[in-house]
């Protein structure tokens, strides 16, 4: 299963800190990351094994939402900053669309992305 996690920059830290909480589940299950550039960059800094993409501002969300339109990624956790102003905004909204589409699961904040992990441990 491949997931897809994306976090804006004032969810980064946020986002390392969720992994390491489904560290035991992430490798029990054999699950392999893709992600954004800069996201990627620090997750792999943590310790975690991910395929990183082009940043977000450059493509990466594009790259993203290509995977799952492609049925090659299973799940997205994307931790956006509704505070911030992003200049790819629409590339963003096509990923949350293409999840849409496709019916892939979506997180788009840690609370939803808490559950979303949840329902692979039943
Ligand atoms: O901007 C992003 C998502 O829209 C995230 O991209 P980075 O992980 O490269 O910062």
């Amino acid at each position: 299963m491949e997931i897809a996690i994306i976090a804006h920059d004032g969810k980064k830290a946020e986002m390392v800190q969720f992994l390491n909480e489904w560290k035991e589940v992430l490798l029990q299950k054999q699950i392999s990351l893709i992600s954004t550039g800069t996201t990627g960059k620090k997750v792999k800094k943590a310790g975690f094994e991910v395929t990183r993409l082009l940043s977000g501002p450059l493509g990466g969300d594009a790259q993203i939402a290509a995977r799952v339109a492609e049925g090659k990624c299973n799940m997205v956790l994307f931790f956006r900053d509704p505070l911030e102003k992003h200049p790819h905004e629409p590339d963003v909204l096509m990923l949350l669309r293409i999840c849409d589409v496709h019916d892939v699961p979506l997180a788009t904040n840690p609370a939803t992305a808490e559950l979303l992990m949840r329902g692979l441990t039943l």
